[in-house]
């Protein structure tokens, strides 16, 4: 039997990262992943690589260019004639990102010394992974066992996924043309993501959401700027409607649906179904690995990321919390450092949310409603960027940045933006906020000019009623 220090359970976000890292700490670390590309390989970096993060960026990407050189060229006086879209090559440029980045990974082991194993891990008990691989499999013994098996589609019933009409995430990442209309259920990260990838393209988008509520995780300011900006970008987004029912006929689909105006239906030639993710869990855990889930499926895990068992841990999309990448690798770092017996903690208050429509929307911290519901008294400052010259000069000018700070201390609470590089923006709020900074301290900083980012250092200003480029609401 082969003997390791550390075994990982998966190699997406979460699980190559604390492989990486055991490695790095000096511990004889091997990671099992059973992924396979469609050329029969395996290949690493679970769904964010494959078919999450990474696919649909270079799509958003490739189809913000287009849409760009469509409707945006031509006020800065550029001409371009004769546009025309090559879905194919789209797909294959992302195919060929997806190829360098998940073979990056394997080269990466390479150099850590992490022994990969190919096949399908599952926990016995007493720290054993059994690996199977085809038709032989054999037993890891480990001293500590890191399960991060990630998360799969869920499926609803009234819409089952056949890949060809009705798709799921991965699906939505392979059509080879642009569907005339497209249906989408679900109004979360990935809905939005992708509808706004194929609307750019050039189809008609339904997006078709049970809550009354758009974007509720998000501040509400944020929320209602989105849903007015993306309604103004051709999303239609059907919100309060429940989906009854389903018929595919002819390379179409019927979608029956109930909303305030009652019972509807559209046909679409293709339907996204992203109604959310769930652990996965299937054929994990022995019965006696004495590994346990909470009430909702996911592996119960502490704040260290322990799981019932000693030296078993779990992280990522298969453990509470956000389903998020960079909340997966940090996790896997934490708990790779105190396996070598440091003393590492993960900070769950501050783990930035994005979500990659144009413009983007992020946000670190709380919102403005969660911060009143918690009777906490604030001072709330924002700075549009259609008063940034930077912005302006880009042409993005739709959107702002909103800083929260308790009205007390000034300590920033929350940043929250949409606009162009949110992304990028919040992370200065997310670093401010991790160093404890108020308000005052962020509108004392030297920002370059001209910068997206004075937007937030205007915000900073505008909490304390001192912003420079708008008019100020309170007095000091
Ligand atoms: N940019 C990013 O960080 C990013 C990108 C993609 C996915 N993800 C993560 O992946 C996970 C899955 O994403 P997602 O968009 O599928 O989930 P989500 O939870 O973000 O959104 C799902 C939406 O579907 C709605 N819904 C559920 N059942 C429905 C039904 N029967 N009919 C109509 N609407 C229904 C929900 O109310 C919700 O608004 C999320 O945790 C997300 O954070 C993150």
């Amino acid at each position: 039997m082969k003997k390791f220090d550390v075994v990982v359970i998966g190699a997406g976000p979460g699980g190559y990262v604390a492989a990486i890292k055991a490695a790095q700490l000096g511990l004889k670390t091997a990671c099992v992943e059973k992924y396979q590309d469609k050329d029969g390989k395996t290949a690493l970096g679970g769904t964010c690589l494959n078919v999450g993060c990474i696919p649909s960026k270079a799509l958003l990407d490739s189809s913000w260019k287009y849409h760009e050189a469509e409707t945006a060229f031509k006020a800065h006086g550029i001409e371009a004639k004769g546009l025309s879209i090559d879905v194919p090559a789209m797909i294959a440029r992302k195919a060929q990102i997806v190829k360098n980045l998940t073979g990056g990974i394997a080269g990466l082991f390479k150099a850590n010394g992490v022994t990969l194993v190919e096949g399908h891990g599952k926990l016995l008990s007493g720290k054993r992974v059994e690996v199977t691989c085809g038709d032989s499999s054999q037993v890891l013994e480990a001293e500590n066992v890191i399960i991060a098996a990630g998360s799969a589609p869920v499926e609803i019933p009234p819409a089952p996924v056949d890949q060809e009409v009705i798709v799921d995430s991965s699906g939505a990442l392979e059509f080879q043309s642009v569907p005339k209309k497209l249906g989408v259920i679900g109004a979360g990260v990935i809905g939005l993501e992708l509808g706004s990838v194929w609307a750019r393209l050039g189809a008609e988008v339904t997006v078709i959401e049970a809550l009354d509520k758009f974007l509720p995780a998000a501040d509400e300011a944020v929320a209602k700027e989105a849903q007015k900006v993306l309604s103004k970008q051709g999303l239609n987004i059907r919100l309060g409607a429940r989906v009854m029912g389903t018929q595919v006929k002819k390379k179409q689909v019927t979608v029956s649906f109930t909303d305030a105006n009652g019972e509807q239906s559209e046909v679409f030639d293709k339907l996204i179904v992203a109604v959310g993710r769930r652990p996965v869990t299937a054929d994990l855990l022995a019965a006696d690995s004495g590994v346990t889930l909470d009430e909702r499926g996911f592996i119960f895990v502490d704040d260290h990321c322990r799981t019932s068992v000693p030296g078993v841990y779990a992280i990522g999309d298969v453990v509470r919390g956000a389903m998020l990448a960079h909340k997966a690798s940090e996790e896997g770092v934490m708990v790779a450092e105190r396996i070598a017996g440091h003393k590492a903690q993960m900070n769950y208050e501050l783990i930035p949310s994005v979500i990659y429509t144009h413009p983007e929307i992020a946000w670190v911290g709380k919102s403005e409603q969660q911060l009143k519901a918690e009777g906490v008294a604030v001072n709330v400052g924002s700075f549009p960027f259609a008063a940034s010259g930077r912005a302006m000069a880009a042409g993005e000018s739709a959107g702002f940045v909103k800083i929260i700070a308790d009205a007390e201390t000034d300590r920033v609470l929350g940043v929250h933006v949409i606009g162009p590089s949110a992304a990028e923006l919040v992370q200065q709020g997310a670093i401010a906020m991790e160093f404890g900074s108020s308000a005052e301290d962020l509108g004392l900083m030297v920002f370059s000019h001209p910068t997206l980012s004075e937007a937030l250092h205007e915000a900073a200003l505008a909490v304390n009623g001192g912003a420079i480029h708008i008019a100020n609401r309170k007095k000091r």
